[in-house]
């Protein structure tokens, strides 16, 4: 019979890491992609948003651009969040910035520098990904907090996959990715959850140019959970995806009757 008297131990706080530190090229001239305003707001507070919303999450570490910490520190100063204060107080969700860098990779290592040893569970989310869910959030959590050391979040390919690499010969069929295989493949999203020792290990052990954190687990021999994504998670990367953001925005003041 279980001991009622003793609680259960608290489950170790949640840190995320928001790389914001990129500038866009994809998405065309102006200002950083992270700073660029939907409905108004910055992207980056936006996503900012999204991770303080979950009452799980209580460190939120934004990675701005490099000559562009004083304006986000600053941004998020002047935007209430959910339950949370500006940075450098107390609160549900406080949140500290650092200067990025040149690759997404380093921007993400230099986050995880900047964590209090006391979190133990770290969320690695693009600010490029401004509108995923907290129930996406949550679920990434949960998965970490029952024993998967690298998590992800990911959804089923509408399109087909066609390789172009390496060239084939001269007029040989390029391959296609057949579709039984094609419905193994998944589109990774974030946030992607992590213990905090394998993601550390990741970043010290793996040189390997990989587009996410998932993967340089991987490459240490960890399993990666895959648990579903949502499609409001997409990854603003052009400039159409500006506009099916503020879609989106537009659709959710609806269902909400403002
Ligand atoms: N040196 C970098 C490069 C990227 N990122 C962040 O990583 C996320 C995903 O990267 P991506 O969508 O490629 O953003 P950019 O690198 O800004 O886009 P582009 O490749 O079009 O320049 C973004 O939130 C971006 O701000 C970062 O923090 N530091
Ligand atoms: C991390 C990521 O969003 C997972 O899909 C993606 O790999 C980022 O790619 P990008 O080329 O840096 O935008």
């Amino acid at each position: 019979m279980s001991d009622v008297s003793r609680p259960s131990p608290a489950p170790p706080p949640v840190a995320a890491v928001i790389p914001a530190a990129g500038r866009g090229v994809r998405l065309g001239p102006g200002a950083p992609k992270a700073l660029r305003a939907l409905n108004g707001t910055p992207m980056l507070i936006h996503a900012a948003r999204a991770l303080a919303a979950s009452r799980a999450v209580s460190l939120v570490v934004v990675v701005a651009p490099p000559d562009g910490a004083a304006e986000v520190k600053s941004l998020l100063d002047a935007h209430a969040l959910p339950g949370g204060t500006p940075s450098g107080s107390l609160g549900r969700t406080d949140f500290l910035v650092v200067p990025g860098g040149d690759t997404r990779q380093e921007s993400v290592r230099l986050g995880l520098d900047a964590l209090p040893p006391e979190y133990g569970i770290v969320l690695v989310h693009d600010a490029a990904r401004p509108l995923v869910p907290v129930d996406t959030v949550d679920t990434v959590i949960e998965a970490v907090r029952d024993g998967a050391r690298a998590v992800v979040p990911a959804l089923p390919l509408a399109d087909t996959v066609k390789e172009v690499e390496p060239a084939t010969e001269p007029g040989t069929p390029e391959p296609v990715v057949a579709t039984p295989v094609r419905a193994r493949l998944r589109a990774v999203q974030t946030p992607q959850g992590f213990d905090r020792e394998t993601l550390v290990r990741a970043h010290e052990k793996v040189t390997d140019d990989v587009t996410d954190d998932a993967s340089m687990v991987e490459r240490l021999g960890e399993r990666v959970v895959v648990v579903p994504g949502h499609e409001e998670a997409f990854k603003v990367t052009r400039p159409l995806d500006l506009v099916l953001a503020e879609a989106v925005l537009a659709r959710r003041r609806l269902n909400d009757g403002f």
